[in-house]
């Protein structure tokens, strides 16, 4: 299995403050690798870093084989922030037509990405009107349009009901199918279980690069939240 993207010894800092710590990890092409950690852990700074947005203090960060933020890169990765960045006063439709242009796609792209977040129906509505979750998936279309090759998820279910979330993460896995690397971050610990692949971070140090199998089946127990808190207090013990 090749990797899509590659961090060695990575050191960043942020108001003055190390908040990635000589982290180094690797992402799996064709695989969806979660991003788990508790809030201010590090996960959006570390997803930063892989989209080539943070300056980062020292280390190196290797994406589909050339430096993060390169220009050759831009079309070939995709990044849906917490925060919607799609335009409020347009309509959906409108708006996934605007990013299949930029991307030199045709409409019938755009449809299909909505289509694919379950938004074909609010297609016309305009995105101020639509609920938060609605207006992260309209986000979501926005960046699938383009078809990354690495696709870069900030928390893209929060504020999502059960059926909905569950439906995304089927959507994500199709995507790896057909080829498509993906990192979403999550602090949800049930949501690890869905991963193919975990990266669990914590005060900006990396706990855990594993797989939800390896990770219930070192800790001793089922539940993921549990295997988290007990890899914490195993290196907490080490470190006293
Ligand atoms: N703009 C900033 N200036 C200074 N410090 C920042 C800035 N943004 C984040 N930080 C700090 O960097 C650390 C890592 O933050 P980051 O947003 O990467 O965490 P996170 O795991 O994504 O958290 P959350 O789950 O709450 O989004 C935190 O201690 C945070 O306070």
């Amino acid at each position: 299995m090749t990797d899509a993207v590659t961090v060695t010894d990575l050191v960043v800092e942020r108001g003055h403050r190390r908040v990635l710590h000589d982290l180094s990890c690797t992402v799996p092409a064709g695989r969806v690798t979660g991003l788990l950690g508790p809030s201010g852990s590090g996960k959006t700074t570390l997803m930063r870093a892989l989209v080539g947005v943070q300056r980062v203090r020292s280390g190196t960060v290797t994406v589909l084989g050339e430096p993060a933020g390169s220009p050759g890169l831009r079309h070939r990765v995709g990044y849906v922030t917490q925060a919607p960045s799609v335009y409020p006063d347009l309509t959906v439709r409108e708006n996934a037509r605007h990013f299949a242009a930029l991307y030199g796609r045709g409409t019938r792209a755009a449809d299909d990405a909505l289509a694919a977040v379950g938004l074909a129906d609010a297609a016309g509505q305009l995105v101020r009107d639509l609920s938060g979750g609605q207006q992260g998936r309209a986000s979501l279309a926005c960046a699938l349009v383009g078809e990354p090759e690495l696709l870069v998820l900030d928390e893209p279910t929060v504020g999502l009901d059960p059926l909905l979330r569950v439906e995304l993460w089927e959507r994500f896995h199709a995507l790896a199918a057909a080829g498509t690397t993906l990192v979403v971050s999550s602090h949800v610990m049930d949501e690890a279980g869905r991963c193919d692949r975990l990266l669990l971070l914590r005060e900006g140090r990396l706990l855990a690069d594993s797989t939800p199998a390896q990770l219930r089946a070192e800790s001793g127990t089922d539940d993921l939240e549990e295997s988290f808190l007990r890899l914490v207090r195993a290196q907490q013990e080490v470190a006293a």
